[in-house]
């Protein structure tokens, strides 16, 4: 295949853009992994503070927080956002 297959681009000069442009955001994509691996690698110590305390692993009011802060942030899909990232961190409830 072609670039100007694989991108979809109808002329050489667009299928070059989105190529380099697919190149960052492919790296893009790798940050924003890494930074979700560290979230939950916190998420959890956090959880085990709390339960060893004698606490349990869920704390809603701060989840409530978390939620708030995504749809300021990216409007109404950073709350669907923020509640995929805390089922990463706590899983299910
Ligand atoms: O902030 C906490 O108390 C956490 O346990 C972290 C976290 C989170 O990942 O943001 C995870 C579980 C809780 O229910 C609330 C928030």
């Amino acid at each position: 295949m072609t670039a100007i297959d694989v991108t979809g681009a109808r002329t050489p000069e667009a299928a070059d853009m989105i190529t380099g442009a697919r190149e960052r955001i492919d790296a893009l994509d790798d940050r924003i992994i890494g930074l979700i691996q560290e979230r939950v690698a916190v998420s959890a110590v956090i959880q085990e503070a709390r339960i060893t305390s004698g606490g349990r692993r869920v704390n809603l009011s701060r989840e409530m927080d978390v939620l708030g802060h995504y749809r300021q942030a990216l409007g109404k899909p950073g709350t669907a956002l923020a509640m995929t990232l805390l089922e990463l961190c706590r899983g299910k409830i």
